[in-house]
């Protein structure tokens, strides 16, 4: 193993500011298929972060079921109603990076969605149901691939109990990515961000306040948009992690109350500073 990094404000990656003339197709359109039935919320907070970080289009792919909440409350998402993996063919095409798995549950529909997704050459991003799936067996994982595993999915994914993954997180992050050869981002307290190669990163920022549901969602719409915007897959699991921590410390006056898709704007803004539109 390297030497563990710390992550702070002063080492990490930036977006480039953006030329006068660019315009949205050169900032990426970010995919996330995500929201099985009874779950149709954390692809909207994946989408809802994305769309925040400044990814040049987001489109969300889910259950039919959910199209017109999602539509009423993101307009600018482009949401389409997916019933079967020869629909979700359309939108693949177009994407630049895609998420996979918020919300997507095991079902057929689930497995027929990710395996489709698998034969896309972009980045992806993988979280919650696809890591799942992926621990099963069901389905590879691509080239270009960002897993982002909490505790508990990364000890499906090491076949080992969440205890285990706990008493030595270095490793089990260092393992998850040699197995999959991808980048992870082991999350909890301290976040930690592995490659292959032996990297690995911690940021040593965050606060319990965010220990609540679809916090994991918003970081896999973060990560997407700064892929999205041209930054390779560490650098942006670096950034989005770091950025995602430091909102949960900036909110946490709100205490236990605090949302998820509260993050969203103070992570925006958190991007601004660190990463100014113009120069
Ligand atoms: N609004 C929504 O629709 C939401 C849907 N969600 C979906 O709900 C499904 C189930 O996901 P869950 O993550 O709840 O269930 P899981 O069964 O995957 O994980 C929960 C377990 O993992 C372990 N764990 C997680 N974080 C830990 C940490 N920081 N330290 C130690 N142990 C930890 C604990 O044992 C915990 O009980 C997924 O499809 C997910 O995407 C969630 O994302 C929450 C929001
Ligand atoms: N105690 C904590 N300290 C710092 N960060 C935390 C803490 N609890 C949760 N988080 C962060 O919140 C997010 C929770 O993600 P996850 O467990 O996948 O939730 P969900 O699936 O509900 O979206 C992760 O980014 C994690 O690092």
């Amino acid at each position: 193993m390297k030497n563990i990094r710390s992550i702070h404000a002063g080492n990490l990656p930036r977006l480039t500011p953006r030329l006068p003339d660019t315009h949205k197709g050169l900032l990426g359109h970010v995919l996330i298929i995500a929201g099985d039935l009874g779950m149709g919320g954390a692809g909207l907070l994946s989408a809802q972060a994305a769309l925040r970080c400044g990814a040049g289009m987001v489109s969300l792919a889910t259950r039919e079921q959910h199209v017109s909440a999602a539509l009423s409350r993101l307009p600018e998402v482009m949401t389409l109603a997916i019933n079967s993996s020869a629909q979700l063919r359309p939108p693949l095409q177009r994407a630049s990076v895609i998420v996979v798995g918020p919300g997507l549950g095991q079902t057929a529909w689930s497995r027929a969605l990710l395996s489709t997704a698998t034969q896309q050459s972009v980045p992806q991003v993988w979280d919650a149901d696809a890591l799942n799936l992926l621990a099963q067996g069901i389905c590879n994982q691509p080239q270009q691939c960002i897993l982002t595993p909490h505790p508990g999915e990364a000890a499906r994914l090491l076949n080992i109990r969440t205890a285990q993954v706990q008493a030595n997180r270095n490793n089990a992050a260092l393992q998850i990515a040699e197995r999959y050869n991808a980048v992870v981002v082991l999350k909890g307290h301290h976040s930690l961000i592995a490659t292959p190669a032996g990297d690995l990163s911690c940021v040593e920022r965050g606060h319990p306040v965010m220990a609540g549901a679809g916090f994991g969602d918003v970081l896999s719409g973060v990560i997407a948009a700064l892929l999205a915007q041209g930054l390779p897959a560490y650098s942006a699991s670096c950034l989005a992690v770091w950025l995602h921590a430091c909102a949960g410390e900036h909110l946490a006056r709100q205490g236990r109350g605090l949302a998820a898709s509260d993050m969203c704007h103070t992570i925006s803004t958190l991007l601004e500073e660190h990463s100014p539109c113009q120069a």
